[in-house]
């Protein structure tokens, strides 16, 4: 994890975006070269915009180390990241907190920045990805089933795409829904059904997945990454921006009548 003065708190995605964006500053990429970038499907899409920008290869593979693996092995991949902190690079075949804090301090070194002053000028270049996740844990498994099931119906019908889900005066419209399906594009195999994302016309997006690591019951997981380009708001508090599409996410999923849960086991 990230922090900088005064506790400033940079996500998981947004390190990975800033790191993504400031390769050349590290000896080892300036040798190697910069392969491809990833991110596990629910992390936000802040690297997609700098693989965008600097014509690296991208991908979004579903939840799990090993998808990284798969690539590192097939020397597609430089950097990686997930919004449960993990962060690595083809050094080593594992996430690599040590690396990644090393990596923030060479690009802190040469570029003389602050994190903080960091975040900002990224955010100015491309926009930023608010994002938090709702865990609901130890639901009852066949209640989460049911809800999986009636929100993947929902949102998978072709005529889904186009709508306008709004809370009060902020308006987001479906650009694509689906139950995220991964064709690993060194092997071939396939992971389907990998979580049911909601990707929408200005870049934010809602994820929902079941937890595989969960000990008992079913782990729900909500994942609100909110896009804003807007300068005015790039230094808003995150959980006001974040509020309308969090409500958004509650209502579509239906998830207090599905698991009877008023609110969230952990907010991250
Ligand atoms: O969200 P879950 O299915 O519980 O998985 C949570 C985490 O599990 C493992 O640690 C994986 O290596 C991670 O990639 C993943 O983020």
């Amino acid at each position: 994890m990230i922090l900088g003065k005064n506790a400033f708190f940079v996500t998981p995605s947004d390190s990975l975006a800033v790191l993504g964006s400031h390769l050349r500053h590290i000896p080892y990429f300036r040798i190697e070269g910069v392969k491809g970038f990833a991110r596990s499907m629910p992390t936000a899409g802040a690297i997609d915009r700098v693989a965008n920008a600097v014509g690296v290869d991208f991908y979004e593979v579903p939840t799990g180390w090993k998808y990284f693996g798969s690539l590192m092995d097939a020397s597609r991949l430089s950097l990686c990241g997930e919004e449960s902190f993990g962060t690595g690079s083809d050094h080593i075949r594992e996430k690599d907190g040590i690396w990644a804090a090393l990596a923030w301090l060479q690009i802190i070194a040469c570029e003389k920045k602050s994190v903080e002053e960091l975040l900002i000028s990224h955010w100015k270049r491309f926009g930023r990805n608010f994002f938090t996740r709702y865990d609901y844990e130890n639901c009852n498994a066949d209640d989460c089933a049911r809800m999986m099931h009636k929100l993947e119906q929902t949102v998978t019908s072709p005529a889904y795409v186009g709508t306008q889900l709004s809370h009060k005066n902020k308006s987001y419209v479906v650009k694509l829904a689906d139950n995220f399906h991964y064709e690993d594009p060194v092997d071939g195999s396939i992971a389907a059904r990998q979580g049911i994302r909601l990707l929408f016309e200005d870049g934010s997006r809602i994820i929902v997945r079941l937890s595989g690591t969960g000990s008992s019951g079913a782990t729900v997981r909500i994942y609100i990454d909110s896009y804003e380009k807007d300068e005015n708001l790039l230094l808003g508090d995150a959980q006001v921006v974040l509020s309308p599409l969090i409500n958004i996410a509650l209502d579509v999923t239906e998830i207090k009548i599905h698991t009877g849960r008023e609110a969230p086991t952990v907010i991250t």
